[in-house]
């Protein structure tokens, strides 16, 4: 199989043949406390994810500026929306501890960036990746960014259209891009997950790997995402689906991520090379249970010596 799918996440490989990237998003379900992404970050290690997952705004320049002083009721009080945005944001202190927390537990970490200043932000730490959130792939100014750092780069699909697409691909061009099917609704229902699409991808990408950036709740659709090829799955996660915060219903929870990081793993093993064979361990069955032998001594040495069997 050519590698030229296969893309880099530090010491770790994305892409056909290779195990399926999976990602816990935090986002900001961490609501601003320091201590509620370590937790999250432990919850992700101990699932088996391969990478933990922020968003990374500088908020005057994300922030419309018709909508920084509109009051809002929040966890901490009322505060304006601007107030809000910077309340939810770490700074590079909390990065650096997350940073060493993550290399700690073994597990990757990197976010998207919604700006070129938190591009920048985020340049300052070895990360494995960038992502390209939904909602930013129309913005060539950042994507431009993104591809001058020459890092892997996640590009998110949802809320776009074939065109845009297309677009932001010849921005970022194909070689170092990832691409995520994505349907921008929190929850997303089954109807409009569209899970085909990551097949249209491959077909439409086919030097791109493509992979399944989820919002849906419950876990059987992603888990049919890999199933259809997905080489790379992003879910967001939370400690509690009842926290406050505008992602935390559509996220998973700890138990939950476990059962889906162990049956993705499953999946993937399931899928297997496609190549026709008799397992050596389908002998005896064979031997019990058909009556017609004519193919079984073929078989029978096709298996033995881990060959194909093609009668
Ligand atoms: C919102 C994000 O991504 P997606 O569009 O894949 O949900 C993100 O990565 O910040």
């Amino acid at each position: 199989m050519s590698n030229s799918r296969i893309r880099k996440f530090g010491n770790r490989e994305a892409g056909p043949g290779r195990p399926v990237y999976i990602c816990g998003e935090i986002g900001i379900n961490h609501n601003g406390e320091l201590e509620n992404a370590f937790k999250l970050i432990d919850v992700a290690a101990e699932a088996g994810c391969d990478a933990v997952k922020f968003q990374k705004r500088t908020p005057e320049i994300c922030t419309p500026r018709d909508q920084w002083d509109i009051e809002r009721d929040t966890p901490w009080g009322r505060m304006t929306y601007i107030d809000y945005r910077h309340r939810v944001e770490f700074g590079e202190d909390e990065y650096r501890q997350i940073d060493a927390y993550c290399k700690e537990k073994g597990i990757d970490w990197f976010a998207s960036p919604w700006d070129t200043e938190a591009v920048a932000f985020l340049e300052k730490f070895d990360v494995p990746a960038h992502k390209v959130a939904s909602a930013s792939l129309t913005d060539d100014e950042l994507l431009r960014a993104l591809r001058a750092t020459g890092r892997t780069v996640i590009l998110s699909t949802g809320m776009s259209t074939p065109k845009q697409i297309r677009h932001a691909v010849e921005v970022l061009g194909s070689d170092n891009i990832l691409m995520c099917h994505a349907t921008s609704t929190y929850p997303a229902q089954a109807e409009e997950l569209n899970l085909r699409v990551i097949n249209t991808l491959q077909q439409e990408y086919p030097n791109v790997p493509i992979g399944y950036s989820g919002h849906e709740t419950g876990l059987q659709t992603t888990l049919a995402a890999v199933a259809l090829g997905a080489t790379f799955v992003e879910r967001h996660i939370t400690l509690d689906r009842a926290m406050w915060g505008s992602d935390q219903a559509a996220s998973v929870e700890p138990q939950g991520l476990v059962r889906l990081v162990r049956d993705i793993r499953t999946i993937e093993a399931s899928l297997g090379d496609g190549v026709k064979k008799v397992y050596e361990s389908e002998l005896g069955p064979m031997k019990k249970l058909r009556r017609v032998t004519g193919v079984v001594a073929e078989a029978e040495i096709a298996a033995a010596a881990g060959e194909p069997v093609t009668v």
